[in-house]
């Protein structure tokens, strides 16, 4: 394997390979981009298939954080972290082991909680390092406000597409009833919505059906179900060849992370069949959002003000793809790496200024 090409590629500055005795752990921490300020993402625990795999999904999560911050124009960063194993093996030495790990960066890279992570998992993550957010007594889980993220991402979605804000009887696809999912179910169901739910686990789908009513389907059976909306809200790359043929939603508006399988080719052949995408990484900030402010010192009140902002900032995207032919996917790429250049510029503007000062 040629590890400096994804790397280069993908343009990240630091891939940390975390490899343990005592405890045995594997895992890797990759820093996108630090232009707008130190690198921000949850860390995720699954037992990948291979080593490969879990190289790539820390490389495309991590990128994708630093579109989510400079697209919800928060000052940080991109990373993100995977712990390679199985959920069920997570013991209180490994995840204080994966802490020691953070603190060597020295606040260069901040996690919190993502795939099979809890808040209890985050608290002990913290007995080691200072650098973790989204800890129960401060902000909370990040959780529920994505799910109201995602949920005001959709509005905008259907508004746009749809051309209504009436939710009444809109029938949403939820994929995955975790953390998020859930959230976004309960916003869905309290404005009218008729939920289709799967989940790959028969406790999540009963409690989904007993609390809002939903319909429950296959894990299969999601993506040709006859809905207006499909909610992904499991895992990444579940929007690929295989399945969009059978998608007949007209709009995909979901949390889950890195949810086209191959970007370019996957996100234009959304654009044929006529469905609006709305970006993963723009719609699900409100947990970044959410810990940002935990990290600079919470204040409730800004944190919601910013999240309401996804609603806007996707109609903008929107609005960008249209005019000028684009996939969603670009058209967001588009917009936060003009932020991005605009950091990177004003950093120069002020170097400059300051050595010329100096010499004065
Ligand atoms: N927790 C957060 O604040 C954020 C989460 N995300 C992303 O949103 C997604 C969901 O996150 P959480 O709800 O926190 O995770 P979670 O682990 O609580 O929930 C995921 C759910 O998906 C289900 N699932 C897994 N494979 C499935 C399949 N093939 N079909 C149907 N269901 C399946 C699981 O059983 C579980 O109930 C992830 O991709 C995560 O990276 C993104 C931004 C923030
Ligand atoms: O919880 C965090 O540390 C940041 C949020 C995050 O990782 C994500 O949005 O995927």
């Amino acid at each position: 394997m040629n590890l400096f090409e994804n790397v280069t590629e993908m343009g990240h500055e630091q891939v940390l390979f975390c490899n343990g005795k005592d405890p045995d752990i594997k895992a890797i921490i990759a820093i996108h981009d630090t232009s707008l300020g130190p690198a921000m993402g949850a860390t995720r625990m699954l037992p990948y298939v291979n080593e490969a795999a879990a190289l790539k999904d820390a490389l495309r999560l991590s990128r994708g954080m630093t579109y989510k911050a400079a697209c919800a124009d928060i000052p940080v960063g991109g990373g993100k972290a995977v712990i390679i194993g199985n959920p069920a093996y997570k013991t209180d030495e490994l995840l204080y082991a994966y802490g020691r790990f953070v603190n060597s960066l020295n606040g260069r890279f901040i996690t919190g909680q993502d795939v099979n992570m809890t808040p209890e998992d985050v608290r002990k993550i913290s007995r080691e390092t200072s650098y973790v957010v989204g800890v129960e007594e401060k902000s909370g889980g990040p959780a529920p406000i994505t799910g109201w993220g995602v949920f005001l991402g959709l509005k905008a979605a259907v508004e746009f597409r749809l051309k209504t804000s009436n939710l009444q009887g809109l029938k949403v696809a939820v994929q995955g009833l975790g953390n998020v999912g859930t959230n976004v179910c309960r916003h869905l169901h309290e404005n009218g919505a008729k939920l289709f739910v799967t989940d790959i686990s028969k406790e999540r789908t009963e409690e989904i059906q007993r609390l809002f009513g939903a319909t429950v389907v296959e894990p299969s059976e999601i993506y040709g179900l006859d809905v207006d909306v499909l909610s992904p809200c499991a895992l990444g790359g579940i929007l690929n060849s295989e399945t969009i043929p059978q998608i007949k939603a007209s709009v995909i508006a979901g949390a889950a992370n890195n949810q086209l399988g191959e970007e370019k080719a996957d996100g234009m052949m959304l654009v044929e069949k006529g469905i609006l995408y709305a970006p993963d990484y723009v719609i699900n900030a409100g947990g970044l959002i959410n810990v940002y402010n935990e990290m600079i010192g919470y204040n409730e009140e800004k944190a919601f003000k910013q999240v309401r902002n996804i609603y806007n900032t996707l109609l903008d995207i929107f609005d960008r793809a249209e005019k000028q032919q684009i996939t969603t996917d670009a058209a967001s790429k588009q917009l936060a790496e003009e932020r991005i250049a605009n950091a990177k510029n004003m950093k120069k503007v002020l170097v400059t200024a300051g050595s010329t000062n100096g010499k004065s």
